[in-house]
C-alpha cells in the first residue's frame, strides 16, 4: 500500500477535486477533515471519492458512545478507508464507533494531537510527557477493539512495539527544512516510516506547493527504495 495520504484541508470542493486529480497515481489516498466536511458534507466526500483515491475521513468524533456510534452509522455508506475518533472519548465510545463502522474501514483513535507539546498538555490537566499519554491511550484503543491510533513520529516506534499488528497513522510530517506551521511534534517522512508508521498524513507541504505533484515526487525521493516502492 502506498503510505502517503494527502490532507486536503480546504472548504473549496473544486480545489479539492483538482488536487485529488493531480495526485492520482502518486498518493495512496486523500484525507478529508473537518474544514472540508463542514463546508461540503457527504456530497463533497462522494465527489472526491469519484477521483478513485481511497478516502480517509477525519471527523475526530468525541462524544458519548451512543452519539458517536450513531454518527459513524450515518456516514458508514461513504465507506471511508480510515475514520478517526478521539481516544480520550474512552473505551466504550471507541467500541461503539468500531461496531457501527463498515468492516473494511480502519477506525483509529487520535491520542495526543501533534500540535500539542508537553506544556500544552499540562494546561489541559494531563501531567507527564506526550509519549506517556500516547502509550496510555494506545493501550485503551487496543482494548476497545479498534484498528489503531494516530500519534506523532516521536511515539510511533513505542506504539508499534506495544501493538505489533496495530495500524499507525502519523501526521505532523514535514520534509527536512519545511515550515512546521502549527505542528509541534514533527518527524520527516523517512523517520516516521522507519519507525513503523502504517500511513503518513501530509498536508500543507504538498497542497501549498506551487506544484503539488512535484512536491509529492520530492517526498518519494527522500524515502529509501523499500518505502518508496508503491509511489509512482
Ligand atoms: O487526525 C489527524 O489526521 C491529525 C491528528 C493530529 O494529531 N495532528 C494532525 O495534524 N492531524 C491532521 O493531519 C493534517 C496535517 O496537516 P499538515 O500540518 O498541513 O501536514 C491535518 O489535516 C490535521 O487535521
Amino acid at each position: 500500500m502506498n503510505p502517503i495520504f494527502v490532507a486536503i484541508d480546504t472548504p473549496d470542493v473544486h480545489r479539492a477535486a483538482a488536487l485529488a486529480r493531480d495526485l492520482r497515481g502518486l498518493a495512496g489516498g486523500v484525507k478529508l477533515g473537518l474544514e472540508f466536511f463542514c463546508a461540503n458534507g457527504e456530497d463533497g466526500v462522494l465527489r472526491i471519492a469519484e477521483g478513485q483515491l481511497p478516502v480517509f475521513l477525519d471527523l475526530k468524533f468525541h462524544d458519548i458512545p451512543n452519539t458517536v456510534g450513531k454518527a459513524v452509522a450515518a456516514i458508514a455508506h461513504l465507506q471511508p478507508a480510515v475514520l478517526t475518533v478521539h481516544a480520550a472519548g474512552g473505551r466504550e465510545m471507541m467500541a461503539a464507533a468500531k461496531a457501527a463502522a463498515p468492516p473494511q474501514t480502519k477506525v483509529v483513535g487520535v491520542t495526543v494531537l501533534t500540535s500539542l507539546d508537553q506544556s500544552d498538555l499540562a494546561a489541559t490537566g494531563i501531567t507527564g510527557a506526550p509519549d506517556e499519554q500516547v502509550r496510555r491511550l494506545t493501550d485503551l484503543a487496543r482494548e476497545a477493539g479498534i484498528d489503531g491510533i494516530v500519534c506523532s513520529g516521536a511515539e510511533v516506534a513505542a506504539a508499534k512495539k506495544a501493538w505489533p499488528d496495530g495500524f499507525f497513522v502519523v501526521p505532523g510530517v514535514r520534509p527536512a527544512g519545511a515550515d512546521v506551521g502549527d505542528q509541534k511534534r514533527v518527524a520527516t517522512p523517512r523517520e516516521a516510516l522507519n519507525d513503523g508508521a502504517s500511513i503518513l498524513v501530509i498536508g500543507r507541504p504538498i497542497t501549498d506547493a506551487a506544484n503539488p505533484a512535484g512536491a509529492m515526487r520530492e517526498i518519494a525521493a527522500s524515502l529509501n527504495a523499500e518505502e518508496a516502492r508503491y509511489i509512482a
